[in-house]
């Protein structure tokens, strides 16, 4: 079977989407993008383009839940291959609303499933998460780390993921890679993409780049009395640059793995909160202002990925570190203070 070259790509105007649409174009796909804009602004789009010096492809503002409208796209485009971020992705916010998360996540996952299947197409990468290992101790998780999600995010994640392989073990024609991301941060080099969320940002990184930037006043670091070596939440930060490669290079092995396969990704090394206010404020040229608040539901200690079977699978590695992530975030962030919308128009005034 040939790679895919017509990829559909949900959730592409989000942080991971668009840069994995500036990634897909730079290595000549062809790209159909959904998204319902609950999360994200259609403006990533324009910048997708300016990097990429052409079209971005066809763009549908729909829920992947609406399946006639789904269906549609299915019926205007041959879609090879979808890679599926459609989701809602804050743990915190998943402990007031899980019904929201769990029919958004699920629920999108299960409507695209069946509408692909209507359309002959069989071929997904599907962006999964660490969160859904929970709680599971120190050091590297490996995939055979049993899941134990601690939040209805993870939960819906994992759930999806149960689903992927039962279809995978009574469909054969499927081919079906779970991408499970640790914690994909920072931004486009050019410093025309990166992360812009809607309102708070629930994300570390973009939290602190907007302090940095004089937008918000300072970090809450949520919880100081973990069992880490600083008492803050330890993550495995990987650059968004690597995470969207993975990503593309998951496209080429879908020809050749058919069923079901889940990789971590990762980069292996595992950073506290107060590690990323260092490297931000290293970055940006002064102190990123913090304060410690009580923990934030649905968290856990510590997530470091180990990423080993990506790299013997595929041979790919991450090639960045926290310090780049860090470089590239603030690049964005001073670049664009106000994000993509109002970016020219609102001066920085707190700095
Ligand atoms: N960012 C992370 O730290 C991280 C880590 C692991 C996994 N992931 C997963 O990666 C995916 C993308 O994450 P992200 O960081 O880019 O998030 P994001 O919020 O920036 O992007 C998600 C995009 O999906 C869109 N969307 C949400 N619900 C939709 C729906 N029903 N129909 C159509 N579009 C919808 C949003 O508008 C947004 O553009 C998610 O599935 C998330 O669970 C993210
Ligand atoms: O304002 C903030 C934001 C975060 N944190 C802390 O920073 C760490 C990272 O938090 P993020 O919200 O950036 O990331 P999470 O690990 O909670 O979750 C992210 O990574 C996961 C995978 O590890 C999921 O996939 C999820 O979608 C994605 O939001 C945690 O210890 C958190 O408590 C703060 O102290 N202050």
């Amino acid at each position: 079977m040939s790679p895919p070259s017509t990829i559909l790509v949900t959730g592409g105007a989000g942080f991971i989407g668009s840069h994995a649409c500036v990634e897909l174009l730079d290595h000549g796909y062809e790209l159909i993008v959904v998204d319902d804009y609950s999360s994200s602004t259609p403006q990533a789009f324009a910048r997708v383009e300016r990097i990429a010096g052409r079209f971005a492809g066809a763009v549908y503002e729909l829920d992947v839940r609406d399946r006639p409208a789904l269906s549609a796209v299915f019926d205007r485009h041959p879609v090879d291959a979808v890679l599926h971020f459609a989701a809602y992705k804050a743990a915190g916010p998943s402990t007031r609303r899980p019904v929201e998360y769990y029919d958004t996540n699920v629920g999108g996952t299960t409507a695209l499933l069946r509408t692909m299947h209507e359309h002959g197409v069989h071929q997904l990468v599907f962006s999964s998460t660490a969160a859904l290992y929970g709680d599971a101790g120190h050091g590297p998780l490996d995939e055979a780390t049993p899941a134990r999600p601690v939040n209805p995010y993870a939960a819906s994640k994992w759930i999806c993921e149960h689903i992927l392989a039962d279809v995978c073990r009574r469909c054969p024609e499927y081919t079906v890679l779970c991408l499970r991301c640790f914690n994909p941060a920072g931004a486009h080099p050019s410093g025309l993409l990166g992360e812009d969320p809607r309102g708070t940002p629930g994300n570390l990184l973009p939290y602190v780049a907007q302090v940095a930037v004089g937008r918000r006043e300072r970090l809450p670091v949520f919880g100081a009395d973990y069992p880490t070596r600083d008492g803050t939440g330890i993550r495995d930060y990987l650059h968004i640059m690597d995470t969207v490669e993975a990503h593309r290079i998951a496209l080429d092995h879908l020809a050749d793995e058919p069923g079901l396969h889940v990789y971590n990704l990762g980069a292996g090394r595992g950073s506290s909160v107060l590690d990323v206010v260092a490297a931000f404020s290293a970055a940006c040229g002064r102190p990123v202002p913090y304060e410690v608040v009580p923990r934030r539901p649905g968290d856990v200690p510590e997530l470091v990925a180990d990423a080993s079977a990506v790299a013997r699978a595929w041979g790919w590695r991450p090639t960045r570190d926290l310090t780049d992530i860090c470089r590239d975030a603030w690049h964005f962030q001073r670049l664009n203070p106000h994000g993509y919308t109002d970016s020219a128009r609102r001066p920085n005034t707190k700095r």
